[in-house]
């Protein structure tokens, strides 16, 4: 497998380089230079395989030798040792359900596949590492998760202060040992500037080897592809076009859907949802690429994101062809006011508990379906379980749905505060990385 930089100023690496690395040296984000197309076969029945078969499949396509094939299957059933169910509401409207990992996010499948695929080439090497990574809600308990108490690898996550859900902000700040946290006076986008400049200050990289677990990482995004197929093999059965909606934020997750679209995986279209940080669905509209800065916070936090990170990766995907991108993708924005109301509905319509981000991912499927006069079948990703939102969950529906045993934190907050400005944060690396 060869990555090539999406701003092409860069050497092109393999697999192992471009996951240690994080980012090229241009600053651009690494994609496959060949996405190959799954055998027709595949796509034909791959509705009698399970989701870890897929995901093997998947990622013996794209990562083409980069690790033996008996060894990644390994590494795929120990990382992804959860399922993503697609539930039925009513006929033709199915959730992806993709929050049954251990921090009950989506963020799982990529984080858990990366300490995983991390950990198998540093076992090779017997180097250190330190992961810098940037959340704004849900990356940081998966990351946190996925790669505590990992020999060699030394993890720091940075969160806007305030900015998070009580228990996002307890499965980050809570596990300790080589996981430490840091809360930023700022937003999202302040946290992943900090990091960004990090990856590209060439001095701390010549004392410290550096990676990034965010979705700019490519091995954090294509583990996300599987689940997509694994949603097309549950819904084949119906015989119908498929429409994905998709709650998007740093539009990682996105991009991962439209990477399993380019392996062969059918899809008619999909459906970027945003809050009222809908930088995306105004370039849709505009054909102007405009970041809202300061983001706006919402009920749906992990996606307030004003600088979605993935978007130069997403518009190479279509060959920075506006045109393109608008066939494939129809985005839609939603206000608190909106997504309160998606809640409710999928509770009295369909007695399901949905968080604030699926249900703006609801509300884009239907927007999408009803101006496409329901000919097709949708799929909204459902990407947290409603427990991590409770408080939220409660002043919805007036009632406490219980909160699974997964997300009953008892731990203590360790978290150093920061300003957002890089001289502190570096100083603090500069004590803290291994
Ligand atoms: N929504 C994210 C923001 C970071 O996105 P990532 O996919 O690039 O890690 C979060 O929950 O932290």
């Amino acid at each position: 497998m060869r990555l090539q930089s999406t701003r092409h100023q860069s050497p092109e690496v393999g697999f192992k380089e471009a996951i240690f690395r994080g980012l090229p040296p241009d600053n651009g984000l690494y994609l496959p230079v060949e996405i190959p197309t799954l055998s027709s076969s595949f796509w034909q029945y791959c509705d009698q395989l399970n989701f870890q078969e897929i995901a093997t499949a998947m990622a013996c396509g794209i990562l083409q030798g980069s690790i033996p094939e008996k060894e990644l299957r390994a590494l795929i059933f120990k990382a992804m040792d959860f399922s993503a169910p697609a539930v039925k509401l009513h006929k033709d409207l199915y959730c992806l359900e993709l929050f049954h990992g251990p921090s009950m996010a989506f963020k799982d499948f990529g984080a858990r596949f990366m300490a995983t695929t991390m950990s198998y080439f540093l076992e090779q090497s017997g180097e250190k590492l330190n992961i810098l990574v940037a959340t704004s809600g849900d990356t940081g308990g998966a990351v946190a998760q996925g790669f505590f108490g990992v020999p060699g690898i030394s993890v720091t996550i940075l969160y806007p202060k305030g900015k998070v859900s009580q228990v996002q902000e307890l499965q980050l700040t809570t596990l300790g040992g080589n996981v430490k946290a840091i809360e930023v006076n700022g937003t999202f986008d302040d946290c992943q500037a900090l990091v960004k400049q990090a990856f590209l200050d060439e001095e701390l990289r010549s004392k410290y080897r550096l990676a990034s677990a965010n979705s700019i990482n490519i091995a954090r995004l294509i583990p996300q592809s599987f689940y997509y197929a694994y949603a097309y093999a549950q819904l084949k059965h119906l015989w119908k076009d498929l429409v994905i909606s998709v709650p998007s934020g740093n539009f990682g997750n996105l991009t991962a859907g439209v990477m399993a679209m380019k392996m062969g995986m059918p899809v008619s279209y999909f459906v970027a949802a945003t809050n009222v940080n809908k930088v995306v669905p105004n370039y849709l509209e505009s054909g102007e690429f405009q970041p809202i800065s300061p983001s706006i916070p919402t009920l749906s936090n992990a996606m307030d994101v004003g600088n979605p990170s993935n978007f130069p990766r997403l518009l190479a995907l279509f060959n920075g062809d506006v045109e393109k991108m608008r066939a494939k993708i129809k985005g839609f924005s939603f206000t608190d006011e909106e997504t309160k109301l998606g809640v409710k509905e999928l509770y009295e319509s369909y007695h399901y508990l949905a968080c604030p981000h699926t249900s703006v991912a609801y509300l884009g499927l239907k927007k999408a379906m009803e101006m496409d006069g329901g000919e097709h079948a949708g799929v909204f990703l459902s990407t947290a379980h409603f427990g991590k939102f409770l408080p939220e969950m409660e002043s919805i529906l007036g009632f406490s749905p219980e909160l699974p045993e997964a997300l009953q934190i008892s731990g203590k907050k360790e978290a150093t505060e920061m300003d957002n400005t890089y001289a502190k944060f570096r100083a603090y690396l500069t004590q803290h990385l291994i």
